[in-house]
């Protein structure tokens, strides 16, 4: 809990941060359930994956994106890939706007009721050297609603690095090389502004 800041979100309605709190427990939870399943898909049968996320930096944003009279000439979220782990994605209304890229060509992910949306990020791309992909995703506004969604992020790393899980290394040669965390977080943020993604100039 030495990344817990709740003193950063409003005070206003006044149960607002406890029912944060109360959520970032259950969201906790379920990245733990969904982390398991992803290290028996992939064979980590020590669960080291489930190990990487355990305890590490989490983090929360909401997003309102209001609609916009000329969709097409503007955008709500720039194409890129989340940085670190693991998201999962909250719609609150039924206003589409996610797009994924795939071959070449952009394709809506619309909001189902009820229904996370789970974003591999570059780090879980790394930590199971790349048998989960992370995926280029952009916002797109809605001509006539607004669109309102939360999102959950965590961290992951092997010992403070981000780094293929050593059990999967086993078996298979890396595809990316190792880097320290903070190092990690510094080339995104230099990357991001020259319109590289950092993940690549790790790979081998
Ligand atoms: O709000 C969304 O649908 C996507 C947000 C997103 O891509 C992000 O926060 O990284
Ligand atoms: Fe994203």
């Amino acid at each position: 809990m030495a990344h817990y800041h709740p003193y950063l979100w409003p005070t206003n309605p006044p149960a607002f941060r406890d029912a944060l709190a109360t959520y970032l427990t259950e969201m906790t939870k379920l990245a733990r359930r969904l982390l398991g399943f992803m290290a028996a898909d992939i064979g980590d049968e020590d669960e080291e994956l489930v190990d990487a996320f355990t305890g590490k930096r989490q983090s929360m944003a909401m997003h309102y994106y209001p609609s916009c009279p000329c969709p097409d000439k503007v955008l709500g979220i720039t194409p890129h890939t989340d940085g670190l782990g693991l998201t999962l994605l909250l719609h609150l209304d039924d206003t589409p706007g996610l797009q994924i890229k795939k071959d070449g060509r952009w394709y809506p992910v619309l909001p189902l009721p009820g229904a996370y949306l789970v974003n591999v990020g570059d780090i879980l791309d790394v930590l199971t050297n790349g048998a989960y992909r992370s995926v280029e995703h952009r916002v797109i506004p809605d001509a006539r609603r607004g669109r309102t969604t939360v999102v959950f992020v965590e961290e992951g790393t092997v010992g403070g690095m981000v780094a293929p899980l050593p059990g999967l290394l086993k078996e298979q040669e890396p595809r990316y090389r190792s880097i320290e965390l903070d190092e990690y977080v510094k080339g995104i943020l230099k990357a991001i502004p020259e319109g590289i993604r950092f993940v690549d100039t790790l790979k081998v």
